[in-house]
């Protein structure tokens, strides 16, 4: 490895939102991560690349405590969202979700209606106003651009959406527990073109309200959706930077050797 860990860490402009210092993950004996230096910019996007199995999902999922799930996950270091210890001992990791919100892989719309998949988070805060859950899953259907699509149906069933669709449900669901940052783990990967195309126009129409970051392993959905990239492999974050530097001018050849295609 060049260099000491603090090396890692590129300048970025703007507020910082997430932060971690010398984050090291491990499931059981595995170690996912080593050592990571990264800030994700308030009210951009990031994205995470990098060859399968580099570590891009459990950084992700390091970022609001999903891997608490998995039996023998732990993790060392310091992982900060507005300056705070995501993994401090007073943090409720279910209040810290809805402040750091998901959306997966796979559309994973709940068994209910398309109105229900929405209002499910506030349903669980308790708010009972059922005009204020009414606008609220309004607005959080327009915000995900599918409000159109289902206004007529949404007493159906989530399940009768296409896939992307069903992904744009998703999203609106994470929006209507209003997080302050949005993980996205190769959300279209599971898509056609054009519906890949009408998540990345919503990336772009959220990113002036939510801080975003993405995992993809698509190198020109991380080029055209992103402000900045970060690339990992075998655990370390090996650079990030504006994603126009990375796909361009990368300082390591690791980089160049991996968005040139030579290797993953
Ligand atoms: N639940 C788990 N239990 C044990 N090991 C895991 C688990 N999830 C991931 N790992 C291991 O941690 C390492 C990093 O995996 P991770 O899923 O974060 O990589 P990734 O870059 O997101 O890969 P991909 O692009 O294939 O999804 C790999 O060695 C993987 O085998």
């Amino acid at each position: 490895m060049r260099g000491g860990p603090l090396e890692q860490s590129a300048p970025m402009s703007g507020n910082l939102k997430i932060e971690t210092k010398g984050f090291s993950a491990f499931y059981g004996k595995t170690q996912a991560l080593r050592n990571v230096n990264f800030s994700v910019p308030e009210k951009k996007i990031t994205a995470m690349i990098g060859p399968s199995g580099c570590g891009k999902s459990t950084f992700l999922r390091s970022l609001n405590r999903m891997n608490d799930f998995i039996p023998g996950f732990r993790m060392e270091g310091s992982a900060l969202l507005d300056g705070e210890e995501i993994y401090g001992a007073a943090v409720n990791p279910v209040l810290l979700r809805q402040r750091v919100g998901m959306v997966f892989q796979k559309p994973n719309p709940f068994q209910m209606s398309i109105f229900e998949n929405v209002a499910y988070g506030l349903r669980i805060q308790g708010v009972k106003s059922s005009s204020l859950v009414s606008d609220i899953v309004e607005k959080s259907l327009r915000a995900a651009a599918l409000w159109d699509e289902v206004k007529d149906r949404l007493k159906g069933s989530a399940f009768a959406l296409s896939g992307g669709q069903q992904q744009r449900l998703c999203i609106a669901r994470a929006l209507a527990v209003e997080p302050e940052v949005i993980l996205l783990d190769e959300p279209a990967s599971a898509l056609d073109p054009i519906s890949t195309a009408r998540i990345e126009e919503l990336m772009q129409d959220l990113k002036d309200r939510y801080t975003i970051a993405i995992v993809t392993h698509n190198m020109q959905q991380a080029a055209r959706v992103s402000d900045y990239t970060a690339f990992f492999l075998d655990g370390t974050l090996v650079e990030v930077g504006e994603t126009t530097k990375i796909f361009t001018n990368p300082d390591d050849s690791r980089t160049e050797d991996y968005i040139t295609g030579r290797f993953g």
